[in-house]
């Protein structure tokens, strides 16, 4: 082959390589999306990228570094020489750049706000001093979807931001009511929530956000606790021109509110196949006990209806849209007062409500969640502690999760690879107690192990591509862990 050739055929691989796995396309009911320009294999990056803008998450106002956002334990942290606000080490200057401490000094910002007042801009004004401190990474802001003419169809939504943000903002820099409103907008549409109890974040990137949504989607994210940046994965196998999708809402909540909920934060109606069926792809997730009839479900008649009725599928009863909505509010709000950590309540809510509440449901599945999570781990519920019947909770729990999820996170999703690990442990321990005690023979003993072994291996596959110091990679090391000392 002459040099030529070689020089070209090098050129190409290195621009296969470098070629990205989407294209933007644009179309008249999702704006821009992100399509597939070549197949994506299970499992394979699409996006990987730092973020243009982080900030604390909505309604975090303990005290935190103003640097890295981490939580901060007591009144004795440090602050920063110029700025005199919180820091988790002299000069985090992570997210605190120069040019923010330099107008916070100016401003003599600690002075006129408060720590929390102060948290509670703190998000706009670092997108808004991109303005200047970076004009190419406030370019891509400005062509964000901000929704603006929806928002101040909602007076109240205006207003509050009104008060909240503009004024307050205005009070500090000049930045016209405009221009403030729409990086609020671009925001609430746009941003990605991220983090753990430790440190809650929102983050704006410069591609994820063009992704459309779907709510039974094709791709899952992960974000790296020190840099932040966000990589975005096939969660099973994508073909070439096929959308390139995300959630944005609760893979776990019913059509009802998810509907809704993204309908309050991105302002457009979902009509996927799933929102588009009554019985949620077989899930039955939203369905109610018919009081009536007490073996049919109750399910809407037209799920794309927010206020339609909703019938019995074996009798002739109808429920009111306007009075199931406010059944599943009452009870949303009932079990989030109970918390996910109190398991003789959670279980209360399971009994209470199971005349009411399909098996299936997605509050009964939630409260379920919890349980799997905490049955084991908690005070007075450590696992080799736990009862023969809170095994076998926890394992059905389990179980019931992992139905739901195969059908609405197709694919390897992150919740699967938690659960398939929750899973593993009340079969082990109950395995191991059988042995010790002879009630199972050792064959018998020795293929279940095989059985864990497969959980556990399938679990760290799935987990074993989130980012590192997050706890879901943990569980992932954890899980291979347990797999070597077994093989
Ligand atoms: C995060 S942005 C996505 C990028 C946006 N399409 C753009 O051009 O900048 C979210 C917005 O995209 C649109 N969108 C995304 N998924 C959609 C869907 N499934 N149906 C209708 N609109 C959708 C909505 O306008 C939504 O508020």
């Amino acid at each position: 082959m002459t040099n030529k050739k070689n020089k070209q055929k090098k050129l190409q691989h290195n621009l296969a390589l470098t070629s990205l796995p989407y294209e933007v396309k644009t179309s008249s009911s999702l704006g821009r999306y992100l399509v597939a320009s070549k197949n994506i294999s299970y499992g394979e990056t699409i996006i990987t990228e730092e973020p243009i803008a982080v900030g604390p998450a909505l309604g975090v106002n303990r005290a935190c570094c103003i640097g890295c956002f981490i939580q901060l334990d007591s009144e004795s942290h440090e602050k920063c020489e110029k700025c005199n606000f919180p820091v988790c080490k002299e000069n985090c200057t992570k997210y605190h750049s120069k040019a923010e401490c330099d107008f916070f000094k100016e401003k003599s910002l600690s002075e006129k706000l408060t720590f929390n007042e102060l948290f509670d801009l703190l998000f706009p004004l670092k997108v808004l001093f991109l303005k200047t401190a970076s004009p190419e990474k406030f370019e891509i802001v400005q062509k964000m979807e901000a929704h603006i003419e929806e928002r101040k169809l909602n007076k109240e939504l205006w207003e509050k931001y009104q008060h909240q943000y503009v004024s307050k903002i205005q009070s500090l820099i000049n930045f016209s009511e405009e221009e403030i409103q729409f990086v609020l907008g671009v925001i609430d549409v746009n941003c990605f929530e991220l983090g753990d109890q430790q440190k809650q974040i929102r983050a704006l990137y410069p591609s994820a956000f063009l992704m459309s949504h779907e709510c039974v989607c094709n791709t899952r994210h992960t974000d790296d606790p020190q840099t932040n940046v966000l990589k975005v994965m096939a969660c099973r196998a994508i073909r070439k021109g096929e959308s390139i999708t995300i959630n944005y809402g609760y893979t776990l909540q019913g059509t009802l509110m998810r509907r809704q909920y993204i309908y309050e934060g991105k302002y457009f109606w979902c009509t996927c196949k799933r929102c588009s069926d009554p019985t949620e792809l077989r899930t039955y997730i939203s369905a109610l006990v018919c009081k009536n009839c007490e073996d049919g479900k109750v399910l809407p008649v037209d799920s794309l209806d927010q206020g339609g009725s909703w019938n019995c599928n074996k009798c002739s009863l109808t429920l009111q849209g306007d009075k199931v909505s406010s059944l599943l509010r009452a009870l949303y709000n009932e079990l989030e007062e109970i918390g996910p950590h109190n398991v003789k309540k959670q279980e209360e809510f399971l009994s209470k409500y199971k005349n009411v509440l399909g098996a299936n449901h997605y509050l009964f599945l939630s409260a379920k969640y919890s349980l799997c999570q905490i049955l084991g781990k908690m005070d007075g519920y450590v696992i080799n502690e736990l009862s023969e019947e809170y095994l076998r909770k926890k394992e059905t729990y389990c179980r019931q999760l992992l139905a739901v999820v195969g059908i609405l996170e197709p694919g390897n999703s992150r919740l699967r690879g938690m659960l398939l690990y929750e899973l593993h442990a009340p079969i082990m321990v109950s395995l191991t107690r059988q042995i010790q005690e002879q009630k199972i023979s050792v064959n018998k003993f020795k293929s279940s192990v095989k059985e864990v072994v497969r959980l556990l291996t399938e679990s760290f596959n799935i987990l074993k591509l989130e980012s590192e110091g997050t706890g879901e990679y943990e569980i992932s090391i954890a899980a291979k862990q347990a797999v070597d000392s077994m093989t």
